[in-house]
């Protein structure tokens, strides 16, 4: 028995087809790349050159995929991976950029990643014109016992974006208008595919150098809508739907919700919701958009640990004399902000304005809240499509 502790460790059944391997895979139709056969073996996973993380810890010139891609810049560490830049050396696109995801050496890391490779594919496949502003995969290899993702090479994220150009406070409405069209053109394809992104943010959408094109990027949270398990931190809390925490069943209407957010915040620079934990994002939640349905407490899963019987609001807050938590009951009826007063601009600064600018600033300034209002509608079956969204009058004001 003593020879079987050398053995590849599996995951389980359905996994048994996977094997760890250094080979490149075979390059095919771009809208299908295949998810390399997977590892999880000892062996490679000690010989991974990762950090006691599981991320790779890759150095400045270095080649991957047997000498086809040589790194030239690291973009940084997210929860999943490391991404670096990187040239190509051989073939047809030699020369070119690409971004490479470097998946953390891990069993469930490794498995996500396959899960990005396969709802990429389905996506690509259902736009082979690279219409829809989702960020193109080109290929997949294993790099000592990691999964790499070779991407089509963006600039930037739009967080930095707004970090540069909107110096924190916001872009103007017409770029973030030009950015919306997009982003619900991609909402409308992954609607169509029946997926659900699942962390939309600024941080996971990237332009190209110009500014003028943005995809959507990190589908390693995606999922179809059938796989909708009831589970109170889907999603980026900032931008998380209220159905998800309150445990109500869900589906692509949560991007909508993130979209809302997201918007948002592109044109202020300010998170919408910056709840601190689940109960205080329904508290901020109510305050801009009124009381829930009860009926829709009644149905959801966790609607007790954040109503009584009666519907009352219960906001656990923290006590300013002992600093524990105290639950406060809240009766909320009207909304208490108001989306207008946040963001038409003041009289005084319209008033600086000619006549034909301010009339256009209020037009365009008052679909965009329109919009933003029908993204953030509490009840998810009630919130605007992406294909209506699309056809709305912010588009052509
Ligand atoms: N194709 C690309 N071109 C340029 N930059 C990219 C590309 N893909 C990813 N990045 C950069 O790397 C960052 C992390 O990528 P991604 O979100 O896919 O990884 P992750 O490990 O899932 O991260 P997180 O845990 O933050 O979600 C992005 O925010 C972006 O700045």
């Amino acid at each position: 028995m003593a020879a079987a502790s050398h053995a590849p460790v599996t995951l389980d059944d359905e996994d048994d087809m996977f094997v760890f391997g250094t080979r490149s895979l075979p390059k095919v139709d771009i809208t299908h790349v295949p998810a390399p056969v997977a590892p999880v073996n000892l062996q490679a996973l000690a010989d991974s050159g990762s950090d006691e993380e599981g991320y790779y810890k890759v150095t400045l010139g270095e080649l991957l995929d047997g000498g086809k891609y040589r790194v030239f810049e690291s973009l940084g560490k997210g929860m999943f991976s490391g991404v670096v830049r990187a040239r190509v050396l051989e073939g047809p696109n030699e020369g070119k950029e690409v971004a490479i995801k470097v998946i953390r050496a891990q069993e469930t890391m490794y498995k996500a990643g396959l899960k990005e490779v396969q709802i990429l594919n389905k996506l690509m496949q259902a736009d082979p014109d690279d219409k829809k502003h989702i960020v193109r995969l080109h290929t997949t290899f294993e790099h000592r016992g990691h999964l790499c993702l070779v991407f089509e090479s963006l600039n930037m994220n739009l967080r930095d974006v707004v970090k540069r150009f909107g110096k924190d406070v916001g872009l103007n409405i017409k770029a973030v208008r030009a950015y919306a069209q997009q982003i619900f053109l991609a909402l409308s394809l992954l609607k169509k595919c029946s997926i659900m992104h699942a962390d939309l943010k600024l941080d996971n959408i990237l332009v190209n150098k110009s500014k003028t094109v943005l995809k959507l990027c990190d589908l390693g949270s995606a999922s179809d809508t059938s796989d909708n398990d009831i589970t109170p931190y889907l999603v980026s809390r900032f931008y998380r739907a209220p159905e998800i925490i309150l445990g109500l069943p869900y589906d692509t209407a949560i991007d909508i919700w993130s979209v809302g957010c997201t918007l948002y915040e592109l044109y202020t620079g300010k998170i919408l919701f910056p709840g601190r934990t689940n109960n205080h994002m329904l508290l901020l939640m109510m305050e801009l958009k009124g009381r829930f349905n009860n009926k829709l407490i009644k149905k959801a899963h966790f609607g007790d640990l954040h109503f009584d019987e009666q519907g009352l609001f219960l906001s656990v807050e923290k006590d300013k004399v002992t600093g524990g938590d105290t639950v406060r009951k809240v009766n909320i009826s009207q909304p208490t902000r108001d989306l207008r007063a946040r963001l038409l601009p003041s009289p005084s600064v319209l008033a600086s304005k000619a006549p034909a600018a301010r009339e256009e600033e209020v037009k365009i300034m008052t679909a965009f809240i329109d919009l933003l209002d029908k993204c953030l509608t509490l009840d998810a079956s009630r919130r605007i499509s992406p294909r209506d969204a699309l056809l709305h009058s912010f588009f052509r004001v």
